[in-house]
């Protein structure tokens, strides 16, 4: 069935708000059938007055989630990992519990206990704290393991960054070659996102980017410029570097069913619901919202120091957009920002 066309003025409508409410900048680029529609406004860098522009690469959060699954993804389709297996099958070191399978990882019902709760308690000295320190994988699981599973394996879906934590060990273990190369290979390359990159432990972003900002717990004090950290306190659950143009692409690759076979994809957009009215779900890596117009789209949202972002597609990736604010620590910014998903797929203007 046709979409309702994009509501630009919407989309503007919702930067505009979201601005309002505290973030120096917004873009959303919107690709429907190679029709192409960017939108942007107030400024990538504070101190400069740099204007917001649709090409602007930025810290893409929890969407790296997404790539790490279709890496994963791939080694099972290649009969290196069997999802309903317990993760223990591919570690170097045991988890604590051996009933925790590869797809418990992937869908957030692991009971694995996030680590980052301690560690951000505290948003600003949280992440000044960790912001130029690098850690292995093992060294974030063990923060994770120093805490009883939050439920058994497998009850429930409760999020956890320590399930894609453990992720990318199982696919460096696995290949015995570093997830930077497994993206690039698998992923970045094939799919030409040259302004996609894993440069962890490597603080800078390369290239045109936004700088981002994050809000103080004490919302009376200034912005704090987030830009460069190494977030290897996410790594393989939120360490990407990426562009609007290069989700779009992405999702579009993936949703359309060129990226995996598709018995592996029909696994991904498995869903379960994970709210009242399930009108948000879960996944393997994947997030699913249905929208006011009945239309159901796929993709992630993503939260680093200083970046909020929205990437999600249709279901045959026929029409994808990407929204980035750069701020966060501000959820009602975060939540404005996923109106562009009503102003996208159901051309509906904000309440
Ligand atoms: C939710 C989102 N998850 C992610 O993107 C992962 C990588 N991010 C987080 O877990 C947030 C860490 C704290 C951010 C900090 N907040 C604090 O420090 C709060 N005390 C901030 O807002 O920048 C997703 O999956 O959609």
């Amino acid at each position: 069935a046709a979409l309702p066309a994009p509501n630009i003025e919407a989309v503007r409508a919702v930067q505009r708000q979201a601005m309002a409410q505290g973030a120096p900048g917004a873009l959303t680029l919107i690709d429907d059938q190679a029709t192409y529609y960017g939108v942007a406004g107030g400024k990538a860098n504070t101190a400069t007055g740099a204007r917001m522009d649709t090409g602007r690469r930025f810290r893409i959060g929890s969407v790296t989630k997404t790539f790490s699954t279709v890496v994963l993804m791939q080694l099972v389709s290649e009969g290196l990992v069997n999802l309903d297996a317990p993760a223990n099958t591919y570690l170097p070191t045991p988890l604590p519990s051996a009933s925790i399978t590869v797809r418990h990882l992937l869908s957030h019902r692991s009971g694995l206990y996030d680590y980052t709760n301690d560690m951000f308690y505290y948003t600003v000295p949280g992440f000044e704290a960790v912001r130029n320190k690098t850690f292995s994988f093992q060294e974030l699981i063990n923060k994770s393991t120093a805490h009883p599973l939050t439920m058994t394996p497998g009850s429930g879906y409760s999020y956890s960054n320590t399930n894609f934590v453990v992720i990318g060990q199982i696919i460096e273990h696995l290949t015995g070659k570093p997830v930077a190369e497994q993206y690039r290979q698998r992923i970045f390359e094939p799919l030409k996102l040259t302004n996609t990159s894993y440069v962890h432990p490597l603080t800078d972003i390369a290239g045109s980017a936004s700088r981002g900002y994050l809000r103080p717990d004490d919302t009376t004090l200034p912005l704090v410029d987030s830009t460069e950290q190494t977030v290897s306190w996410a790594q393989s659950a939120g360490a990407i570097i990426s562009s609007a143009e290069d989700l779009n692409t992405f999702f579009g690759a993936l949703l359309s069913g060129a990226l995996l076979p598709q018995s592996a994809l029909r696994q991904m957009t498995t869903m379960v619901p994970v709210n009242a009215d399930g009108s948000q779900s879960y996944g393997l890596g994947l997030r699913a919202r249905k929208l006011s117009c009945g239309v159901t789209v796929y993709g992630h949202t993503g939260t680093v120091q200083g970046y909020y972002t929205w990437a999600f597609g249709s279901a045959d990736g026929s029409r994808t957009m990407t929204s980035m604010a750069n701020t966060s620590n501000n959820g009602t910014v975060n939540t404005t920002l996923g109106g562009t998903l009503e102003a996208t797929f159901c051309g509906t203007a904000p309440t």
